[in-house]
């Protein structure tokens, strides 16, 4: 699979959205982190800002719900025009339902993971979803450090993604910069959220184009 870079405008400077999302126009999505200080212990931004980022027309929106009850608020994100909609395992009471939902509405379906939580119990549904999130930091923060366990699971998941012989993405999140982003590749991402690594470099659109060839040396 080829290498797709999502920067998280979660440090970005969003007084000024339009510009954050041009200034990164050469990656493939912008990710956009939903938090609703239950689910994690962080409060972000909702709907809204989503469908702003959706009405700016500059790249595909992947919006990351880090939220209580998402088989509730997770259909509009879809409905807003989001190109992807992801999910946490954790927090959905009926998670095939709603991955049809949001492909029903025309959205990418993706399930995302804490650190803690396995995809085997989750290996049966992969194909109800177009997406599965390893997150590699603990959710709730941008600027922390990359989990070298989750490069396991990254293994795992993408192990069980073949067996199934689906085409499924594997994104990492939280901690993804030049200097981890090889061993996810390596251990079978193809979807890459970085943050900090993009919006604190000198030349965020240079950052994105570095993040991306350095990707691509273990992609196939
Ligand atoms: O979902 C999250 C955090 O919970 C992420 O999308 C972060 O925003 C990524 O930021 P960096 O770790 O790359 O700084
Ligand atoms: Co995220």
């Amino acid at each position: 699979m080829k290498p797709t870079i999502s920067p998280s405008i979660l440090n970005s400077d969003i007084g000024d959205l339009r510009g954050q999302l041009r200034l990164i126009s050469g990656a493939d999505v912008a990710h956009v982190d939903v938090m609703d200080n239950h689910f994690v212990p962080n409060l972000t931004w909702g709907l809204p800002v989503v469908e702003a980022c959706v009405r700016a027309d500059v790249l595909p929106v992947d919006a990351h719900l880090m939220i209580e009850d998402p088989d509730r608020w997770a259909p509009a994100y879809a409905e807003a025009g989001c190109a992807s909609v992801t999910f946490h395992a954790e927090a959905a009471a009926a998670p095939i339902r709603l991955a049809r939902e949001i492909r029903r509405l025309g959205a990418r379906a993706g399930l995302g993971l804490r650190p803690a939580t396995d995809i085997a119990p989750y290996a049966g549904l992969l194909g109800e979803f177009d997406m599965i999130l390893v997150m590699t930091v603990e959710p709730g923060f941008g600027g922390q450090r990359f989990l070298e366990p989750m490069l396991e699971k990254v293994r795992r998941t993408r192990a069980a993604i073949s067996a199934s012989g689906l085409q499924i993405s594997v994104q990492v999140d939280g901690g993804v910069s030049r200097e981890t982003i090889e061993r996810a590749a390596e251990a079978g991402a193809d979807n890459f959220v970085a943050g900090s690594a993009v919006f604190r470099a000198e030349d965020a659109a240079a950052e994105v184009d570095a993040l991306r060839a350095l990707a691509g040396r273990h992609c196939h």
